[in-house]
């Protein structure tokens, strides 16, 4: 069967949504990929990213709205709020595949999906909230410049009713509820975590075959911190994580820490050895990682995706090159361990080194100079931070000796 003209597509507006479209990309790598994986960018997602994503995506496609026909202005002239939304109808552009599935950056696959390759546009699975309508988190599309007109044209008309894609494309594929039942994707398909146990039998019963998990809803798996010691996420705080959502969340978070982490790690040797010329558009961008000691024992180099070439390609109209320079609105920090209070001198300090804690967070602007050592005393290390290698190596060198 010829594969190559299908893709799983995703879609990142920016630096945090791109962790989420790194974890999907990397958990369909690990379901014996046969399909190109492609995730759509917009302007804004920093050069770092672009790279890293360019590690686990065969595309990574910039998609700009600003520099698109006029119709999509004035859709956004009228609805400003459509604007993320607009920016997943641009997957219909991609007509260089025949049929591709979507996923929201916020999923996670668990199994092999290719059969989804058998069904046809517009096939999606009922929204937990209103089974009536679709979610618009995964779903089989069929990429045709016309279709996407013609939604772009539906967004002017009519808007959506909720103010976002899944109205949108709920009203414009409005036939799915009733037309045609090989178009209902199983609820496996496209798992909600978070409401698996308003249905608990149901969720006991069917639960062990789910193959896509959607962290819908605010909460995504980027906001929660990790202990990577444990292999859990902390659960703090007030909202209550119920026990499948949690394992969830730490299957999300383990794939982040073994596969995707080192990404940036690598990254950075590579900037290293790289000759001066060629550090320019990676420079001022440091490592979030800092554990290189334990994550030499892991074998890591399976995980470590080797994607086919990557096109930075442009679409709709925009061919700017990657900005040279620009900082990533995400950092990544690993927090570790206090000292204990019978740590004694501070040579113990150093050697009980261990990390206990990973979260990723939008990037703090411009600490004070007494702030921010305040914080790199406390052990919140900005790891993307300008000199941030030339410390973690110090601490290494010791931990190591
Ligand atoms: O700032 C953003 C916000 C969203 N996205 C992308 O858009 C998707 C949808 O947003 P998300 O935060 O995942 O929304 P959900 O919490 O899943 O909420 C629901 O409502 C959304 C709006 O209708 C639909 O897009 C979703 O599929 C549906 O599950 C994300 O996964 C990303 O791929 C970005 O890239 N940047
Ligand atoms: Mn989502």
């Amino acid at each position: 069967m010829s594969v190559s003209d299908q893709a799983f597509v995703t879609l990142a507006t920016n630096d945090i949504y791109c962790q989420g479209a790194l974890v999907l990309g990397q958990s369909l790598r690990n379901q014996r990929l046969t399909r190109k994986l492609v995730v759509l960018i917009t302007p804004h997602v920093s050069s770092l990213l672009r790279v890293i994503l360019s590690r686990v995506f065969d595309e990574v496609i910039e998609v700009n709205l600003i520099d698109s026909a006029d119709y999509i202005h004035l859709a956004i002239l009228k609805r400003p709020e459509l604007g993320v939304t607009l920016t997943k109808l641009h997957c219909w552009t991609l007509t260089h595949y025949s049929k591709c599935v979507f996923l929201d950056a916020d999923t996670l696959v668990l199994s092999n999906i290719d059969e989804l390759f058998e069904r046809g546009e517009f096939s999606a699975a009922p929204d937990p909230g209103w089974p009536d309508c679709f979610n618009s988190g995964v779903f089989v599309f069929q990429p045709s410049l016309e279709t996407h007109s013609l939604l772009l044209q539906h967004a002017t008309d009519h808007g959506s009713f909720d103010g976002a894609d899944q109205g949108l494309l709920n009203s414009f594929f409005s036939s799915w509820s009733t037309a045609d039942i090989h178009k209902h994707l199983p609820f496996i398909y496209n798992l909600s975590s978070n409401t698996t146990y308003t249905y608990s039998p149901a969720f006991k019963q069917f639960g062990s075959s789910a193959k896509v998990v959607h962290f819908l809803g605010s909460s995504k798996p980027w906001n929660y911190k990790y202990n990577p010691q444990t292999g859990s996420v902390l659960q703090e705080g007030s909202g209550v994580v119920h026990q499948h959502q949690a394992s969830f969340l730490n299957l999300w978070w383990s794939i982040y820490h073994r596969s995707i982490l080192p990404l940036y790690e690598s990254l950075r040797d590579e900037e290293e050895h790289a000759s001066p010329g060629h550090t320019a558009s990676l420079s001022g961008v440091g490592a979030p990682y800092a554990n290189s000691a334990s994550s030499a024992e892991e074998p890591c180099a399976n995980s470590v995706p080797s994607a086919g070439e990557t096109r930075a390609n442009s679409m709709a109209g925009s061919s700017q090159p990657w900005p040279a320079e620009d900082p990533s609105e995400l950092s990544v920090r690993v927090d570790e361990t206090p000292p204990s209070p019978e740590g004694g001198h501070s040579e113990d300090v150093d050697l009980a080194v261990s990390i206990s804690e990973i979260s990723i967070q939008e990037k703090v602007k411009e600490l004070s100079p007494e702030e921010d050592r305040r914080k790199w005393e406390e052990g919140h290390v900005d790891y993307m931070g300008k000199d941030a290698f030339a410390r973690i190596q110090e601490k290494l060198d010791r931990f190591l000796q």
